[in-house]
């Protein structure tokens, strides 16, 4: 028998084993160009590009408006998520793609004869923006900052006697060297950015100074009216129709069926509903984890698959329901029908290191999909909080008890199973800082990555995995412990 130097996919995930990422391992080849001339650029859907493989998961936990932009600034995509009213949901696509940079800001309006009456009015926000009706859509007047409402003796008197007229503001498509320069040459510490005459956001100059300390931004993933691309998610039920018109209206450029199992009738209406109703917009159907459950969304006429059953960070899919798929296994098995088709596939939870993104390309994804691996991002909502000493935030899973009940959550409230099960958890993750700062240094690791297995592009490293050229074999345990850092009686590990 001949010594095989490793296996091909076709064979390694062809015996009866549910893989996951850490499972296997690929086998180096050989390397002919630098790691700067790796691309990552690829594809989402049959017809959105993105110049970097990374999603944001539509978790209410992971990706709003700020998580949406930012994705997009940095190439990638964010998809929001559904777990609020429609029309939360479409203001949250609006914002998004009404900026241009992602700053963290928090617009409070006043109108003039308005009084502020504490310290409180200025919680979230240095300064207070006064417009005609107090709303974002009227004209903008002026404002107050923190510093003028202490410096005013008499706190009864109206808004309109002490405000500070408006002075300057710039277009909402500023990019970071316009706001910049702007706020340099006009010796400003913060200036309004208007769209359509409503203020949509305000860039202060340390906002500025923050962004400016990351890696340079490249042009991001832009649509074709200069705004942002911006994705969102529905379920499907009847009133998922109602929730994706206002979807449109706000302009999002892609929808993703939100399902666990996605092979479903009702999922398989949706999609024939979303390509007869709005044909110009691309949908994304699933979750899938096998090669038949593609094939059907693909037959529906999906313009793209999410892959995952059970392999998220807070999924307890398979433990309840005994249900799901080794994350490996899936992506290879459902990238081989969805490439015949030409239909990309996004691998979607389990991601928590550059090399398990590498894995995910390299077995046939076109992007990944990140929850855990993003709900730590200061773009992430909600607030940082100390536990045990350690900066975290919360972090849900969208079928945990907790995020099914929030609000009055029709998706769950109107199910006609009345009693509730759960198939995630609550917890929280490690703060890890901005997603400008560590998703330029992850995308540096994969570009790695790539190098070493001599695959200069998302395209080629399928291309090498298809023609058996690429190699791999399952890890025993002790060879996952030696992979892995072992041995030592401490250590710091600082990737970048
Ligand atoms: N990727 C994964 O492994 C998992 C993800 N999740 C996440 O949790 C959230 C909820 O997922 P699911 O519970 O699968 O949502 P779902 O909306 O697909 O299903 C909820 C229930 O409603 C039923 N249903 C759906 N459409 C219907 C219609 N038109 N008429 C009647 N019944 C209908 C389904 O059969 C199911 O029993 C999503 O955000 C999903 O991404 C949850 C579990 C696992
Ligand atoms: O079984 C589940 N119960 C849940 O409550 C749940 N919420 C999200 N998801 C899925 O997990 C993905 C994110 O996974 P990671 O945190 O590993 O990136 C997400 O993108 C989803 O596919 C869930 N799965
Ligand atoms: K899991």
């Amino acid at each position: 028998m001949a010594m095989e130097d490793g296996f091909a996919a076709e064979k390694l995930f062809n015996q009866g084993f549910s893989y996951t990422y850490d499972d296997v391992i690929f086998l180096p080849h050989y390397i002919d160009f630098p790691t700067d001339s790796v691309q990552l650029a690829t594809r989402l859907t049959r017809n959105i590009s993105l110049s970097i493989p990374c999603v944001s998961s539509p978790m209410d936990t992971v990706t709003e408006a700020y998580m949406a932009s930012a994705m997009a600034s940095l190439g990638g995509i964010g998809i929001i998520h559904s777990n609020s009213p429609a029309s939360q949901q479409a203001a949250m696509v609006h914002a998004a793609k009404a900026r241009r940079v992602p700053i963290l800001s928090n617009l409070v309006f006043k109108s003039p004869s308005d009084r502020i009456d504490s310290d409180d009015d200025f919680a979230s926000s240095p300064f207070i923006l006064v417009t005609e009706s107090g709303t974002s859509k009227s004209k903008l007047l002026g404002y107050v900052s923190y510093a003028d409402w202490t410096s005013q003796g008499n706190k009864e008197v109206k808004i309109y006697d002490y405000m500070v007229n408006s002075g300057a503001s710039v277009p909402w498509n500023y990019d970071l060297g316009q706001l910049d320069a702007f706020l340099e040459e006009n010796k400003k510490d913060f200036v309004p950015l208007l769209k359509d005459g409503e203020v949509v956001d305000v860039a202060t100059k340390s906002e500025v100074e923050r962004i400016k300390s990351y890696p340079k931004l490249g042009v991001g993933s832009v649509a074709a009216d200069g705004s942002w691309l911006v994705g969102a998610s529905i379920g499907t039920r009847e009133h998922d129709k109602e929730r994706l018109k206002l979807l449109v209206q706000a302009g999002i450029n892609v929808v993703v069926l939100d399902s666990s199992q996605g092979n479903s009738s009702y999922q398989i209406d949706m999609i024939k509903y979303v390509k007869r109703t709005y044909p110009e917009l691309d949908v994304i159907g699933g979750n899938v984890v096998t090669m038949a459950q593609a094939q059907n969304l693909i037959q529906a006429g999906v313009d793209g698959l999410r892959i995952g059953m059970g392999s998220g960070s807070i999924c307890t899919t398979q433990e309840v329901c005994a249900v799901g798929r080794g994350q490996a296994t899936a992506v290879y098995k459902v990238s081989l029908v969805a490439s015949h088709s030409g239909v990309p596939v996004i691998a979607d939870g389990g991601i928590s290191n550059s090399g398990h993104i590498v894995k995910a390309l390299v077995l046939g994804a076109s992007t990944v999909m990140m929850g855990s691996f993003l709900a730590g991002s200061t773009e992430a909502p909600g607030a940082f909080e100390t536990r045990n000493g350690q900066r975290v935030k919360k972090y849900r899973g969208m079928g945990s008890l907790e995020a099914m009940i929030k609000g009055s959550d029709a998706r769950y409230l109107g199910d006609t199973a009345t009693l509730k099960i759960a198939q995630g958890v609550v917890g929280a993750v490690a703060d890890k800082g901005s997603v400008l700062k560590f998703i330029p240094y992850t995308m540096q690791a994969v570009k790695q990555g790539f190098q070493d297995l001599g695959a200069s592009s998302v395209k080629s490293a399928h291309d090498l995995l298809s023609s058996k050229v690429l190699r791999l074999e399952v890890r025993s345990g002790a060879a996952q412990v030696e992979g892995g850092i072992h041995g030592l009686v401490s250590y710091e590990k600082r990737s970048f």
